[in-house]
């Protein structure tokens, strides 16, 4: 292990001092704690991440080294990295490699020896903010330059993240089972267990770049359409809840998951607004008001949806009731949405659980179901006479 000092400088002027921990350099970001004591190897490789430096609360991180398998996307995306104890040695049958050796490949600057739960508390108490991790040549620099340097990042509020992390091209994944329909998922940071949890209740996926339009998104012909999870300020997401508003014009099913949660409230016609510090973490309860259930979730949002969570409430956009159908019972954030008079809703929550609990894989099976129930409403509806011109001939 490395004595090679660095620096990690919060945009309030606190300044923690630890070892250089990953690739050296400077990284800029929103410094965000994650409290799962599992599934860094998933977290790291979640884009909704993109931007943000991951503390981890945690304080023995690596342990299980790396793989190919439980990556949820095709890098790493997290800003930067912080943490208390790396392991020194990585023990697991599945290992494939260390995560410093990751971190380096990926060129993500780290920091370790880092006094996690101090930082966390500052974070509570403060709010998320900007940071710096400084290694390298860069742990040299003046203190007050670093500050400079990180007072001039850019900020979460208002970013626009989608086209850094989305697909450039369209791509296809195979039905498991007997085929539903094509579904068009827009990929705004789309984790690859999502993907697979909705091929397995048989739709044939279709991802879509986020620039995809509603011609894109009808050139598929689909049965039903997903949002799924992304970094960034959902208030800076215009094109994209255009593009929603017009798939639920076209009465598609729709259903959303975290950022395609609040790009769903947004449609609706609702406001997002920002938490003071998030909710990142494999153990956040949430209650099914449907059920009175409590299920115990993954969470990764810095955002949330702005509406009331007891009554079912007219859509202001004019997509007809709606009710908030889950909410936090840590702090009644909002944590999911339904629709009423429409196929369609989302959770701010992760079902696909990658990492984290399986309490809520039960929503793609809802999805499913929504789809052919639809399927079933359509297929039962008398057919017009012009529609149908030689049963009348
Ligand atoms: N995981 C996500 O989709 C996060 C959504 C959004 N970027 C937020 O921080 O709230």
């Amino acid at each position: 292990m490395t004595t090679e000092s660095a620096v990690l400088v919060l945009e309030d002027g606190t300044r923690y001092t630890g070892r250089a921990y990953g690739a050296r350099g400077r990284t800029l970001g929103e410094a965000v704690f994650a409290t799962g004591m599992s599934g860094y190897q998933e977290t790291l490789s979640d884009p909704s991440y993109a931007g943000q430096i991951v503390v981890m609360t945690a304080p023995h991180i690596g342990n299980t080294g790396m793989n190919d398998e439980d990556l949820e996307s095709r890098r790493l995306w997290v800003a930067g990295y912080v943490v208390r104890d790396p392991s020194r040695v990585v023990s697991n049958f599945r290992a494939q490699r260390s995560l410093d050796d990751d971190l380096v490949a990926n060129g993500i600057v780290g920091i370790s020896g880092i006094d996690t739960r101090a930082l966390t508390r500052r974070i509570r108490d403060a709010g998320a903010m900007r940071a710096g991790i400084f290694s390298g040549e860069e742990a040299a620099l003046d203190a007050d330059e670093q500050l400079e340097i990180v007072r001039s990042a850019a900020d979460m509020r208002g970013l626009n993240l989608s086209a850094e992390v989305s697909t450039l091209e369209g791509y296809v994944v195979p039905a498991v089972g007997e085929k539903i329909g094509n579904l068009a998922v827009l990929d705004l940071g789309v984790k690859s267990s999502t993907l697979r949890y909705l091929a397995e209740r048989g739709f044939e996926v279709h991802v879509l770049p986020q620039s995809a339009t509603i011609d894109d998104v009808r050139a598929i012909d689909p049965v039903a359409a997903f949002y799924s999870n992304g970094p960034g300020d959902p208030g800076a997401s215009d094109a994209h809840v255009e593009l929603l508003q017009g798939i639920l014009r076209d009465e598609l099913p729709f259903f959303g998951i975290c950022f395609g949660n609040q790009l769903f409230g947004r449609a609706l016609g609702f406001g997002t607004y920002k938490l003071p510090f998030g909710h990142r973490g494999i153990n956040q309860p949430v209650l099914d008001k449907a059920t009175g259930r409590v299920e115990i979730t993954s969470q990764n949002h810095g955002f949330a949806v702005e509406a009331p969570i007891d009554d079912v409430i007219e859509s202001p956009a004019g997509f007809g009731r709606v009710e908030v159908s889950h909410f936090s019972l840590n702090d009644q954030v909002v944590e999911g949405l339904r629709a009423l008079d429409i196929p369609a809703f989302s959770v701010q929550y992760h079902p696909e659980a990658a990492s984290g609990p399986h309490d809520s894989n039960y929503l793609f099976d809802r999805f499913r179901d929504l789809v052919l129930e639809r399927r079933r409403q359509r297929d039962e509806q008398p057919t017009t006479p012009a529609e149908n011109p030689e049963e009348n001939a």
